[in-house]
């Protein structure tokens, strides 16, 4: 079964866009569980564009299925994701001044730095998953650091898909099968939407989660949270 993590940054934009707690973030993520979502997913940045380190604090107790926090693994990130005990990490390496999350880790030239936060979230009781392009070398890095899990990074996937999906989708049911022969679960994030996500689902059912914000909440618009997220669930099954 491929879980379902709604990530809820951009109701956290929406709300620092006028400085209040309109929309409210804690609101969003007792609904989105309401509503069907198998979990939370947040990415704190450093510059607080949109989930503030208060939100996490306070996400956390509201929690009432899987709490996933990204980010990049700095001393703050850790002590944070330990503290409110997140369910999951998903190590992302973003610099301070991304737009958005645009690529996967180098994960053997980052070997000996991983393998230290990798340990020190799991002696937290903390699930790993590493933020990954479908590219074997890289997954094969990623095993190497005793990670739980990878992350598929599915913007080439999303983007390539109107123009050929089979094309979009080949490497990346590549890389699911390198990393199940490597020992690792498959996340998958970025990008999926309505349009993408059950053709995905279909070639890769071995997805343990895709976690989702942008495209989803963008629907909520127009669907309401509850229906987009039925509408999104219903893209996870056969
Ligand atoms: C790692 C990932 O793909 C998501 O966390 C994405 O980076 C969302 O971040 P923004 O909502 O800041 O674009
Ligand atoms: N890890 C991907 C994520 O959490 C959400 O990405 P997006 O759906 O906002 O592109």
């Amino acid at each position: 079964m491929t879980r379902l993590s709604v990530n809820i940054n951009k109701i956290a934009t929406l709300r620092n866009s006028r400085g209040g707690e309109i929309p409210s973030v804690k609101d969003a993520a007792v609904n989105c569980q309401k509503f069907g979502a198998q979990g939370i997913t947040i990415h704190p940045r450093p510059d607080e564009r949109h989930i503030t380190r208060k939100d996490v604090y306070e996400i956390k107790p509201l929690i009432t299925t899987e709490f996933n926090i990204e980010g990049y693994p700095g001393e703050d990130f850790l002590k944070m994701v330990a503290e409110v005990k997140a369910d999951q990490a998903t190590l992302v390496p973003d610099t301070h001044n991304q737009l958005t999350s645009d690529h996967g880790w180098d994960t053997w030239n980052n070997l000996s730095f991983l393998k230290e936060v990798i340990a020190r979230l799991q002696e937290n009781g903390i699930r790993t998953s590493i933020f990954v392009d479908p590219d074997p070398e890289a997954i094969e890095g990623a095993a190497e650091t005793g990670t739980d899990r990878i992350e598929l990074y599915t913007e080439p996937y999303a983007r390539l898909y109107p123009l050929g999906r089979d094309k979009a989708i080949a490497p990346f049911i590549e890389a699911a099968k390198f990393a199940k022969n490597a020992g690792l679960k498959v996340n998958a994030g970025h990008d999926l939407s309505l349009e993408n996500l059950n053709y995905m689902y279909k070639n890769i059912p071995t997805i343990a989660e895709v976690s989702i914000g942008h495209a989803l909440i963008a629907d909520s618009l127009y669907l309401g949270l509850e229906t987009t997220i039925q509408k999104y669930l219903d893209c996870l099954k056969k």
